[in-house]
């Protein structure tokens, strides 16, 4: 009889969706999850991309790339351009395919040109993924894409929706870590509010640094202020002023966090964000996706309770979800909620 050690033993394949799979965001993710990022190493992935048919060449040159790394753990990958067979019997979809916001386009333009993408994916998830389906909403804007998809899979619990607000977390932590002169590591307890825009709230009032709370270079009113903030919150236009195109190998990381922590559970006394169907959670109204800091047990996200908030943090909060309730209100004035 052979004796197989314990990290030989397979499980069966998760089936991970991918959307906009030959973007930028694509190309920096299925590599790392066909390597193992997402599941670790004992777990099979069997990916199924959609593209947009005229995309769909590009998609295929991806998979050529895949099949030449001869992943181990890669079970299968197929390319679709109908996303009710992309999302087939999906355990994870990610949703990175949007329309990005072209010249002389208003907000509420792509607010709507989304909703024509992410309504249809929703049914598509309502009616096709696996019973036990996660939901990452990325193109933007967001949170309201992700209400748009949840608001079509009735059938699907709430709770498998998210939106990805990882990748503000991960870039408030870095900006912590340098103001302490530490390791990302060491910093736990940080949240990210609201939307996944310049008016989050990125909130260090719980942060602590090796377990300790009340690190004193981080209770500088003004560095928090007018650094601390504005670099996270505008981090996402500062990539895409120096680089030139907007971030992708930093939000297929995050997106692979958050997919690990979710499945996985978040790390014992921490906790991550991500945006959710508010179900009323401090003062958020009901019926928006909204960011908290969450931690999950390997099922559902769950909102950290009974966290305080003082006056000006939850002005900061509210002014972000006026935005969430603005971009809700515009899908919404047009039919398409
Ligand atoms: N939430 C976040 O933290 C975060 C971070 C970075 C980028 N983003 C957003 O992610 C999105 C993708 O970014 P990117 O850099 O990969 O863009 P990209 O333009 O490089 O790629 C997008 C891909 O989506 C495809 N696509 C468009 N419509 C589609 C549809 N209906 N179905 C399937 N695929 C479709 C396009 O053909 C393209 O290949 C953008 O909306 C961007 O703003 C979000
Ligand atoms: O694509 C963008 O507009 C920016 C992106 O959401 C980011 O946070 O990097």
């Amino acid at each position: 009889m052979t004796v197989r050690p314990a990290t030989t033993l397979r499980r069966e394949p998760v089936t991970i969706t991918v959307t906009g799979a030959a973007g930028q965001i694509g190309y920096a993710l299925l590599f790392r999850v066909a390597a193992g990022a997402m599941f670790g190493p004992e777990v099979p992935v069997r990916l199924r991309l959609l593209e947009v048919p005229d995309a769909l060449r590009a998609a295929e040159g991806v998979i050529l790339e895949l099949e030449d790394c001869a992943f181990p753990l890669l079970a299968g990958v197929e390319v679709f351009d109908d996303a009710n067979r992309a999302l087939d019997g999906a355990s994870v979809a990610v949703l990175v395919g949007a329309r990005p916001r072209t010249a002389g386009m208003e907000r509420s333009d792509l607010l709507a040109a989304n909703a024509g993408i992410f309504a249809p994916q929703g049914r598509a998830i309502n009616d096709h993924a696996a019973e036990d389906i996660r939901v990452v909403v990325v193109g933007n804007p967001a949170n309201t894409n992700a209400l748009i998809a949840q608001s079509h899979a009735p059938d699907v619990p709430a709770a498998r929706f998210s939106a990805l607000t990882r990748l503000d977390h991960n870039r408030a932590l870095a900006q912590v870590a340098k103001r302490v002169g530490i390791d990302p590591g060491h910093v736990r307890r940080l949240s990210i509010w609201g939307n996944h825009s310049s008016t989050q709230y990125p909130d260090l009032s719980n942060v602590t640094i090796d377990g300790v709370a009340g690190h004193p270079r981080l209770a500088d009113e003004t560095w928090i202020r007018d650094e601390f903030i504005p670099r996270v919150a505008g981090r996402g236009a500062e990539i895409i002023e120096v680089r030139g195109r907007s971030s992708a190998a930093s939000a297929a990381n995050a997106i692979i966090d958050h997919v690990r922590d979710w499945a996985g559970g978040t790390a014992p006394d921490d906790w991550t964000s991500a945006a959710l169907l508010s179900r009323g959670e401090y003062g958020v109204p009901e019926g928006i996706f909204c960011s908290f800091p969450v931690v999950s047990a390997g099922q559902d996200w769950q909102v950290v309770p009974d966290l305080e908030l003082d006056a000006g943090a939850r002005k900061s909060i509210a002014a972000s979800v006026d935005e969430i309730l603005w971009e809700r209100q515009v899908v919404q004035a047009r039919g398409l909620l």
